[in-house]
């Protein structure tokens, strides 16, 4: 089966058009305030609509309230929502509940004793993607850092999942045979400054997918 692939930090409509014409199957959306992707209201709003028909809404949120979700929801028209901070699988199970969305669950990994917490999401969430845990004090993803991809060597998880973290061009053929991720995330990796995404490196990026 294909990989799919999720391009994330879109706030903007080039970057979105991008993504759409490179065939990505998702476009993330960062309601995070402190993040230099986090986009308004008001731009959640013009890509949502943008989007529509054409590539799939994921709303990633970190530890967000109930009252910021469901605006993003309404003005974003998302059709996913992925959860990047602390959020136990009981606050996990009541969002999915409660917005009736397939619910992504990142999880930081530094250690293969990291990969095993995705059991406890297993009636939780509807997807899990493995993200790099980054340093103490900075975002917790976006930063462009990597694991050790070895650790999901023959990984067979109790739900679907995907591959985040320093993913590249360049590298998203080794990350993909490392791995045998169903899914790939880039944020960073295609981007010419953090928050600017760069349309001719998002087309290498889906370009470098497929030919894995
Ligand atoms: O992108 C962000 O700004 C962000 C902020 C807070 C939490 C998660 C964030 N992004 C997610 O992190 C992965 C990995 O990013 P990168 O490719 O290493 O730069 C990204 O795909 C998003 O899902």
């Amino acid at each position: 089966m294909a990989t799919r692939i999720k391009i994330c930090g879109i706030r903007d409509a080039r970057a979105l058009d991008a993504a759409i014409e490179a065939r990505a199957d998702f476009a993330g959306f960062v309601f995070y305030p402190p993040s230099p992707r986090a986009v308004s209201a008001r731009e959640a709003a013009e890509l949502g609509a943008r989007a529509d028909g054409h590539i799939k809404r994921v709303g990633l949120f970190v530890n967000a309230t109930d009252g910021e979700m469901a605006e993003a929801v309404e003005v974003g028209k998302l059709d996913v929502l992925q959860l990047h901070g602390q959020e136990t699988p009981n606050r996990t199970a009541a969002l999915r509940s409660r917005f009736g969305l397939p619910v992504w669950k990142a999880l930081s990994i530094a250690s293969a004793a990291d990969i095993t917490r995705a059991s406890e999401y297993r009636d939780a969430a509807d997807f899990i993607l493995f993200d790099a845990k980054t340093p103490k004090g900075t975002l917790p993803g976006g930063m462009g850092v990597r694991f050790d991809w070895n650790l999901l060597a023959g990984y067979r998880g109790p739900v679907e999942w995907g591959l985040a973290g320093g993913i590249d061009a360049a590298n998203v053929a080794e990350a993909i045979a490392s791995t045998g991720a169903p899914l790939v995330d880039v944020s960073s990796g295609v981007e010419s400054e953090p928050g600017v995404k760069d349309a001719g490196k998002i087309a290498a990026f889906c370009r470098a997918v497929r030919a894995a």
